[in-house]
């Protein structure tokens, strides 16, 4: 009873809110809202230090900050969010942290599967992305079910990068397009062996494993590149996160522990989007 209370009481909280801040984001929707904003988690650790709490509180506290920064995202219009949950890298982390990390993976994952979850509650379609393979089996058959139950929600996408590294990613992408590729060709010799016109069209199928063909097989293809990345604490280092996608990407890192991240943070990279804007436009056209 307390807790659907608690809930209720939360509920009520973010829609008047949300209701109130309506006007200053009809203002900030004058100008051009990124599609797509990216986020590195940086500084839950520092964060967990920086107020004497156990490391797990850190990690508790970045998953609410994303649960604030989808709310603002969505309100705003920005239609995908993307976040660098755990990288491949991560795993190297000491085991008990790893496990905390997956448990609570676990955890949130299964709580988006809620009726009254946030990504229900917003119409919000999650997709998990990475080598998906590496998770525990729990994991991954949680994020396969909330990838399952919110795949009709339309109004935004959460893509969750997990056992995710862009280099990794780009390597599964080639070999899965030459796979495909190699299997067309296998196809056309079984139908007709040794044929003149089979060999031409072997080498021209060779000529075209192009850029296409490997953007389909990356594992962030749901999306269309990220107008921006936002990482935290003020890094501006890429972590092997969407090198493909951020060619044309603008990076803005505050200097701000992520779980500390609010609305005036939001606000103060849309506008920074908002000015370099024409320039990123013109950048694309060269
Ligand atoms: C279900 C779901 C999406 C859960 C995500 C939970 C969450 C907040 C994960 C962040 C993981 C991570 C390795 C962040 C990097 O900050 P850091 O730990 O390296 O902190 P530091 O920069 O202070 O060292």
């Amino acid at each position: 009873m307390l807790k659907s209370m608690d809930g209720l009481a939360e509920k009520l909280f973010w829609s008047s809110l949300l209701y109130m801040l309506k006007p200053l984001f009809r203002i900030l929707s004058v100008g051009p809202i990124p599609n797509h904003v990216a986020f590195i988690l940086d500084g839950n650790r520092r964060y967990a230090k920086k107020r004497n709490m156990a490391v797990s509180n850190g990690y508790r506290a970045g998953f609410m900050a994303i649960m604030s920064m989808l709310k603002y995202c969505y309100v705003l219009g920005v239609k995908y969010m993307t976040i660098y949950a755990f990288s491949i890298d991560n795993f190297k982390r000491r085991p008990e942290e790893v496990q905390y990390l997956m448990d609570l993976m676990l955890e949130k994952i299964e709580g988006l599967l809620h009726k009254e979850s946030v990504v229900n509650q917003y119409g919000v379609r999650v997709h998990f992305v990475g080598n998906l393979k590496l998770l525990s089996e729990p994991v991954r058959v949680a994020a396969e079910k909330a990838m399952q139950a919110t795949a009709n929600n339309t109004n935004s996408t959460l893509l969750i990068c997990v056992a995710y590294s862009s280099t990794d990613e780009i390597v599964h992408a080639v070999q899965s397009s030459c796979q495909e590729k190699w299997n067309e060709i296998q196809e056309l010799n079984a139908n007709q062996p040794q044929n003149v016109e089979v060999t031409k069209e072997i080498q021209e199928l060779n000529q075209i494993i192009q850029l296409v063909d490997i953007e389909r097989h990356m594992y962030m293809r749901l999306a269309h590149n990220p107008d921006m990345l936002i990482r935290t604490s003020g890094e501006t280092r890429l972590s092997n996160f969407l090198l493909w996608q951020t060619t044309n990407c603008l990076l803005y890192s505050p200097k701000v522990l992520f779980p500390e991240i609010g609305l005036r943070h939001l606000i103060w990279a849309v506008l920074h989007f908002q000015r370099l804007y024409p320039h990123l436009e013109k950048r694309k056209q060269l």
